[in-house]
């Protein structure tokens, strides 16, 4: 095997992807920001007590786990920097009221998203701390999908959906709670067969809810539906209710609502969405409520977010080489030097080329349509013939 294979799913990010990501780094921030989401930098690795507490098993899973050599103690490579982000909210800023955070980073997966996804993904998101009210929900969610439009993404269909539902089925039904996850697995997937098994285990009405409930998704009408079919849960309508106007104020595209299929980590305690988008397996959205998270650590504190998976999205996004100025180098040209600098300092890419330049190679990395020459007496940007010598 050669020695710089890779392995499965790891990919290096080469200019073209960088170039992109790092514009989209940039865009997001200064969008974010200007919300009033200030920057953390969480470190990559933590350990695994305070990485994972409050988080569920799927997160677990995903963690690549080692030891540290100074302390004997595990650590993990983060996964997800949501849990990290609610950890210096609740004991590290320590803040009353409510807190804003973004950030951008690499997280590792020791298993893929899918199986065709980045095992480091690189994320960009917002975490909003400290309120419950559905306004909050919505500053998030609106905010998610400026971002994707800034990345120009059109027809963006959101998904949307809420723990509540299943919760409230499961809760009324006390043998549940051994068989939660494995119930949430098979409704994640459509699975009614699986679902069907639990028959004797879970209580008829249980089990005849859930089958409804894993068939019942699509626009908003099926929220009518849902209040219609689940009368019996009435605490299910207030959630109805919520998904209803949040969908309506989020400005998507379209939104679908599937209350079987959260989408996302199992942290997630209240709304939840997701963007997909078409040719790509993975969502480049996710997120939701989260309340519970700190409650393990002894404070509980509300929060809502959402990551945007960055590679995901580049994949669709035009990655076409950028234009740029050819330029010769002579440092005895003051003129010459003078009007590189202001071409530059207009954004303008001017590549200067050395001795050993070919332009192949040059053509590979950017699309070089113009050059600078000296006529009559001015610098000036000139279109360049095609196949002459540099
Ligand atoms: N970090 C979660 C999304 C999220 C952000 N905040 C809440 N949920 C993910 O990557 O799926």
């Amino acid at each position: 095997m050669s020695v710089w294979l890779l392995p499965e799913n790891i990919a290096d990010m080469l200019p073209r992807e960088a170039r992109v990501i790092e514009a989209m780094r940039s865009s997001f921030l200064s969008l974010v920001t200007s919300h009033g989401f200030e920057i953390v930098r969480p470190p990559l690795v933590e350990y695994v007590d305070s990485l994972l507490t409050g988080t569920g098993g799927d997160l677990d899973l995903r963690t690549f786990k080692i030891v540290d050599q100074v302390s004997g103690r595990t650590m993990g490579i983060r996964a997800d920097m949501t849990p990290q982000v609610a950890r210096i909210d609740a004991h590290i800023l320590n803040r009353e009221g409510v807190s804003r955070l973004c950030y951008v980073g690499s997280v590792l997966h020791a298993r893929p998203l899918h199986p065709m996804a980045s095992r480091q993904p690189y994320v960009a998101g917002v975490e909003l701390f400290g309120s419950t009210s559905a306004y909050s929900d919505k500053e998030v969610i609106c905010l998610g999908l400026e971002a994707l439009r800034t990345f120009n993404i059109q027809n963006i269909m959101l998904d949307l959906g809420h723990t509540g539902v299943v919760k409230a089925i499961l809760d009324k039904d006390p043998a549940s709670g051994s068989v939660q996850d494995q119930i949430l697995f098979a409704l994640s997937h459509k699975d009614r067969t699986s679902i069907e098994e639990f028959r004797g285990v879970l209580q008829d009405r249980t089990v005849d809810a859930l089958l409804k409930l894993a068939v019942m998704f699509g626009d908003e009408s099926v929220l009518d539906k849902i209040a219609e079919e689940f009368s019996d849960y009435p605490e299910i309508l207030p959630i109805l209710d919520h998904v209803r106007w949040l969908g309506r104020m989020s400005g998507a595209d379209g939104v679908s609502y599937d209350f079987a299929d959260v989408h996302g980590y199992q942290y997630l305690t209240g709304v939840t969405y997701s963007v997909n988008i078409p040719g790509r397996y993975q969502a480049v959205l996710r997120g939701g409520r989260y309340d519970d998270i700190g409650a393990r650590f002894g404070r509980r504190r509300p929060a809502v977010g959402f990551t945007l998976y960055l590679r995901e999205i580049v994949a669709v996004m035009d990655t076409r080489r950028p234009y740029a100025v050819l330029a010769p180098i002579n440092d005895e040209d003051p003129l010459l030097n003078a009007k590189i600098k202001e071409l530059r300092s207009k954004g303008l890419i001017v590549v200067q080329s050395l001795p050993e330049d070919s332009i192949e190679s040059l053509e590979e990395a950017y699309r070089l349509d113009e050059e600078l020459l000296f006529v009559d007496g001015t610098w000036t940007v000139t279109e360049r013939s095609v196949g002459r010598r540099i």
